[in-house]
């Protein structure tokens, strides 16, 4: 299993061409917030905002509007059973979906239009709630380019491997039957794409707290959507928000998902301007 480096993420994230617009940096969209998750809507979408994605929407439970507005006023809103979910969803190049989602019947019918409406090249990241409600429902996967991103439990009903025996072997036989790339999170994520394995080296317990995963999600997001999708992208990504919450932790006991937000665009800076030095 290789291990992940700060030299990757520096060729990943390079300066912006001068001549560029928003619209070259990515639509995201984040579906995800049901009236008691709304936090870990916003978070996602945070993160993928901070973390330089052109333009950032968010399909939620409407009674989270007012709070998203406040806190990131760069997001779009459209409310997760609108009827015009469907069609704004085949403009996206990214779509996460799950975080603070739930898992009870307007979630699995918002999950639904969302496996009826993805395109083969768009990048779906199926994330928490949208994890439990896959594995549970059996549900079949529409053609698109999926990232997973289950943490160790939710691993474990995706999987069926229980966590004691979520060795790297077992995990990377299991990812091989999803498609697309699987992040099985803990304190050392492992990474699998279909064809190689890696592992996450950075990263500490001050990163465990409600809201880390959800934060990661837009990361991720917003690195696909800048820098394509490519095995690069995802993996620097991870990296990224690891390093990231590891400077913060260095004098914080905490590394809160909105401290890492906030510090996003800054270590990004550095890493493009050591690639620009290169
Ligand atoms: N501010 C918010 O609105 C937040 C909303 N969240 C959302 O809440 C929903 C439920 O997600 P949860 O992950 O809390 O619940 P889950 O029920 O999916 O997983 C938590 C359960 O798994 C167990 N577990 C074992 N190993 C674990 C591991 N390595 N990491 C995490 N749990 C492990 C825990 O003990 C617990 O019983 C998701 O949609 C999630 O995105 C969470 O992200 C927390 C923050
Ligand atoms: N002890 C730890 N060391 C390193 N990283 C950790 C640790 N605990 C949690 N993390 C990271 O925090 C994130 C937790 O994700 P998740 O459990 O989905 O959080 P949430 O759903 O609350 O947002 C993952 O990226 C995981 O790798
Ligand atoms: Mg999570």
């Amino acid at each position: 299993m290789q291990l992940i480096s700060a030299t990757l993420v520096q060729q990943v994230i390079q300066p912006r061409p001068t001549a560029s617009y928003k619209g070259n940096y990515g639509r995201i969209l984040i579906v995800g917030g049901n009236a008691r998750f709304g936090g870990a809507a916003i978070l996602s979408a945070s993160a993928a905002v901070y973390a330089g994605g052109g333009l950032v929407s968010v399909a939620t439970d409407a009674v989270n509007r007012d709070a998203l507005h406040a806190r990131l006023p760069e997001a779009m809103i459209i409310p997760y059973d609108d009827a015009n979910l469907a069609d704004l969803l085949q403009s996206m190049t990214v779509i996460v979906i799950g975080p603070g989602l739930g898992t009870d019947e307007t979630a699995l019918k918002v999950l639904n239009t969302v496996f009826e409406a993805v395109a083969p090249e768009q990048t779906l990241i199926i994330d928490g709630s949208a994890i439990t409600l896959v594995a549970t429902h059996h549900m079949r996967l529409p053609k698109a380019r999926f990232i997973w991103t289950p943490h160790q439990m939710e691993w474990q009903r995706l999987s069926g491997i229980a966590i004691a025996a979520q060795t790297p072997a077992a995990n990377q036989a299991a990812a091989a039957k999803l498609p697309g790339t699987v992040i099985v999170k803990s304190h050392r994520s492992e990474i699998f794409t279909p064809t190689r394995s890696y592992q996450n080296p950075v990263g500490s317990p001050a990163m465990a707290t409600g809201g880390s995963g959800d934060t990661l999600t837009g990361i991720i997001a917003a690195f696909v959507g800048q820098f394509g999708h490519r095995d690069a992208s995802i993996l620097a990504a991870v990296y990224t928000h690891s390093a990231v919450a590891d400077l913060i932790a260095s004098d914080h006991y905490v590394a809160l998902p909105s401290m890492v937000i906030q510090a996003l665009p800054g270590y990004m800076a550095k890493m493009a301007a050591a690639s620009a030095n290169d």
